[in-house]
């Protein structure tokens, strides 16, 4: 059946103070739509671990720092009101422009030093939006658990620094990449591609997966990081925005005995792509040996 679509925060806020009332648990998903298996494996997880789960699904103008992305973003919400329906979701809340911004907003919220590199130093102000919407969506839906996807993991990072430094009452459940049959990870702008993109597409996990093995088995991260780049270059992708070995938790300067994570931004055919994967650097990593990363 249908989740009902809720446009209002007073509609939703009808539902909600029942759902409290009845002592249940509520979990969100926030999404921008065009939804894919993705997706379904938050909505999923929710549906097991909560007795209630809403859907959100707004297109956040504010985390657009391309006006021409924002307007190609896919906006397919019947599509995704019909995807949905397997997985008894209590509620799909989409709510317009102003009931997120009323007029007069004039609050940002900032998170410092997560948001800095990668995404953050190409999509200036990108987190910014991110971190602002993402505090009104748990206001509004009231929930106890928010799914997030490790696909965006800067993402993830910037949401649970967020909610520990603000004291947010809910818990962050990050959950794994769902990746295609070839390896890419699912995401909403891959339907831009081509088929012959697409196809391409498949090698970005693959250089990924291929440098991770390397430092893995103790390559000297900035030569391997830099032939990986030429690599993906030769591949077809371009630009090559970031390709990175990073302290999985602070995004900042990996360090040893620490979780490390790589993580990439490259475009084919005029396609943002991202993706990340963990390393477990060898115990015999060095500050100094990592530094030069
Ligand atoms: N392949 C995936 N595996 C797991 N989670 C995912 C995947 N793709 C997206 N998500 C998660 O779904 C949530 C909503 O993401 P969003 O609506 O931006 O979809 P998207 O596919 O990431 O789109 P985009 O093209 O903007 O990257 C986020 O928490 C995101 O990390
Ligand atoms: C978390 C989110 C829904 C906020 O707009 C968005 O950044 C996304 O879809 O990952
Ligand atoms: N998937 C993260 C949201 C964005 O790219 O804007």
């Amino acid at each position: 059946m249908n989740a009902p679509i809720i446009r209002s925060l007073d509609a939703l806020d009808a539902l909600t103070d029942a759902w409290r009332a009845a002592g249940q648990r509520i979990g969100v998903v926030p999404t921008m739509g065009a939804l894919h298996e993705g997706h379904l494996s938050l909505v999923q997880r929710a549906k097991a671990e909560c007795d209630r789960v809403i859907v959100t699904l707004f297109v956040n103008p504010r985390q657009f720092n391309n006006p021409e992305d924002f307007a190609r973003y896919p906006r397919t919400e019947q599509a995704d009101a019909a995807i949905l329906a397997p997985y008894g979701v209590d509620a799909l809340f989409v709510p317009t422009g102003d009931e997120v911004y009323p007029p007069g907003h004039a609050t940002t919220v900032s998170v410092a030093g997560v948001s800095g590199p990668l995404e953050g130093a190409h999509r200036p102000g990108h987190f910014d939006g991110v971190a602002t919407v993402v505090t009104i969506l748990f206001n509004m839906t009231r929930a106890e658990r928010a799914y997030f996807g490790e696909k965006d993991w800067q993402q993830l990072q910037v949401v649970r620094r967020l909610v520990a430094d603000l004291h947010l009452p809910i818990r962050i459940v990050p959950c794994p990449s769902v990746r295609a049959g070839d390896g890419l990870a699912l995401s909403s702008r891959n339907q831009r591609l081509s088929a012959k993109g697409r196809a391409q597409a498949a090698a970005l996990p693959g250089v990924l997966f291929d440098l991770a093995g390397r430092l893995e088995r103790g390559a000297t991260p900035a030569p391997a990081l830099a032939e990986a780049r030429a690599r993906l270059a030769d591949l077809g992708f371009a630009p090559v925005e970031y390709l990175e070995l990073r302290d999985g938790d602070t995004l900042g300067d990996p360090l040893p005995g620490r979780p490390a994570r790589l993580l990439v931004a490259a475009w084919l055919e005029g396609v943002r792509l991202i993706d990340n994967i963990p390393v477990t650097l060898p115990q015999t990593a060095t500050r100094s040996s990592l530094g030069a990363a």
